[in-house]
């Protein structure tokens, strides 16, 4: 592990990641592997998580490819130095910031979207001019396995690197120093990462579970929320982190939201949803039995149904859920569907307020809709408090993976050292504290004043 990780630093340590040619490069490859090879990624989804291609290619594929488009699109401008406002001390400089390569970047993904959720950040870290180590997810090793044998064709072998494996890899691998990690996962194992960074003083970005409420109000297009948290809620068995955890809605309209999210499984699965194509499994029986165990005790107002041997747990909804229950304290990532009957929407927010993060201070909102705000990325893809901290996605990535360096370029005609007089003190006072904004006259006036100064200081004035 640290002979992988020290390779790869070397390779960093080359500069070759540095030009925009070559990332560029980098990133087009990218397109060109999922075009030579879809029938290969597409199939090992769907092993991994019985996606059909349709919807692996819909839900993993498509936001890659809008990414690369994106980055490579706008990559002169991002990675462009951006010149910074000057004071009058500092008027005669150069001043500006430099989007600089971190290092080696560490990605580590999970399961239940491996593709995307591993591929998107590496897009960032590379359209930065950084290193990269990528752990997928062991869970989901058909698409690991695939990752391995496949980046290496396409991107630069020694600077990118996909390592393979478990608990026991991933802890090897968080031993060593990276320039910056970005974790995709549960929030006790988003702990643990942090903690290995801390050892190295390695900033993180770490994109957690939590629970993710959503509110219908009486007032709303009742057809349409429900069709929508429908098709977000049972997408890949609600193994997806940013869905709807649960319902809150006023008491009337429980028993009208069950009838039209059974409509709405009804419309998209068919009678018989076990055997519908576009329905998933839950990804192994450790998590088949976790989820099943949530249902003890729950009044349960649809479905149910269950089968060990496949790991299928049909669409279900609880209704009447007391806010107690292990359903409501521990993330479902599942495809049960638990409502709480609440007064309003008063009532509705102090619900959420009282519980842990990511409650009303949330990553993320959708209003009149779910998850797709993942698919846009002018808008950072983040959690917070507990479901993490760091953002990445178009130009969230660029301000995730390279660091902002400061560059501020002396001229050598202004020399005022050492600052040891009271005129002196009153000078950097002026120049420190007076901010001229803009305007022709004013920048004329900045100009003045500063040679005015150069001159003073240099026949000893001051
Ligand atoms: N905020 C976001 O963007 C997303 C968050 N998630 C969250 O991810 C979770 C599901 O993924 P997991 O089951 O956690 O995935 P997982 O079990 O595949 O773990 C993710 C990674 O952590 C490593 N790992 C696991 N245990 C470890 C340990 N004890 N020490 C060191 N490394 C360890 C694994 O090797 C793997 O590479 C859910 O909580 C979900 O909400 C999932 C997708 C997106
Ligand atoms: C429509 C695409 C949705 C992708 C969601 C990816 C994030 C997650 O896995 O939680």
């Amino acid at each position: 592990m640290e002979h992988e990780v020290q390779r790869v630093r070397a390779a960093f340590s080359s500069s070759r990641s540095h030009p925009l040619t070559f990332r560029r490069r980098q990133l087009k490859a990218l397109p060109a592997m999922v075009q030579e090879r879809e029938k290969d990624v597409l199939a090992a989804i769907g092993a991994d998580l019985s996606k059909s291609e349709f919807i692996a290619y819909s839900q993993e594929v498509i936001s890659v490819l809008g990414e690369i488009d994106l980055m490579l699109e706008k990559l002169p401008e991002w990675a462009a130095a951006k010149p910074a406002q000057r004071n009058l001390l500092t008027m005669l400089d150069e001043a500006y910031i430099q989007p600089e390569p971190l290092g080696v970047i560490l990605i580590i993904g999970a399961w239940n979207d491996p593709f995307v959720l591993t591929i998107q950040p590496l897009i960032g870290a590379i359209a930065a001019g950084n290193a990269v180590i990528i752990k997928p997810s062991e869970v989901s090793e058909n698409t690991a396995k695939l990752l391995a044998k496949l980046l290496p064709q396409y991107l630069d072998q020694d600077l990118y690197a996909v390592v393979n494996g478990g608990v026991k890899e991933t802890t090897e691998l968080l031993k060593q120093q990276f320039d910056h990690i970005l974790y995709t996962g549960n929030t006790a194992v988003g702990k643990i990462v942090m903690q290995a960074a801390a050892k190295h003083l390695t900033p993180v970005a770490l994109e957690l579970g939590g629970k993710s409420p959503c509110y219908v109000d009486r007032d709303c297009d009742l057809d349409v929320a429900c069709r929508r948290i429908t098709w977000g809620k049972f997408m890949n068995c609600r193994q997806t982190c940013i869905a709807s955890s649960y319902v809150l809605c006023e008491p009337s309209l429980q028993d009208l939201i069950v009838r039209k999210v059974q409509e709405a499984v009804k419309e998209f699965y068919g009678e018989n949803v076990k055997e519908s194509p576009d329905y998933k499994r839950i990804i192994n029986l450790r998590h088949f039995k976790r989820i099943k165990s949530l249902l003890e005790g729950q009044k349960i107002a649809f479905s149910g149904e269950m089968d060990e041997a496949t790991r299928y747990i049909a669409p279900t909804i609880l209704t009447d859920v007391n806010p107690d229950t292990k359903v409501m304290q521990e993330e479902i990532f599942g495809p049960i569907l638990p409502i709480v009957p609440v007064k309003n929407a008063d009532e509705a927010i102090q619900f959420i307020n009282e519980h842990e993060t990511p409650w009303l201070s949330t990553g993320g909102v959708t209003g009149n809709e779910v998850i797709m705000y993942f698919m846009l990325s002018s808008l950072p893809f983040r959690g917070v408090g507990s479901s993490g901290m760091g953002a990445y996605h178009g130009k969230h990535s660029f301000d995730t993976f390279p660091y902002q360096r400061p560059c501020l370029l002396k001229t050598l005609k202004q020399e005022g050292y050492p600052l040891n007089s009271q005129s002196k003190v009153g000078w950097a006072k002026l120049f420190l504290l007076k901010r001229f904004n803009k305007g022709r006259l004013g920048l004329l006036l900045l100009t003045l004043l500063g040679v005015l100064a150069a001159l003073l200081i240099k026949a000893g004035y001051c």
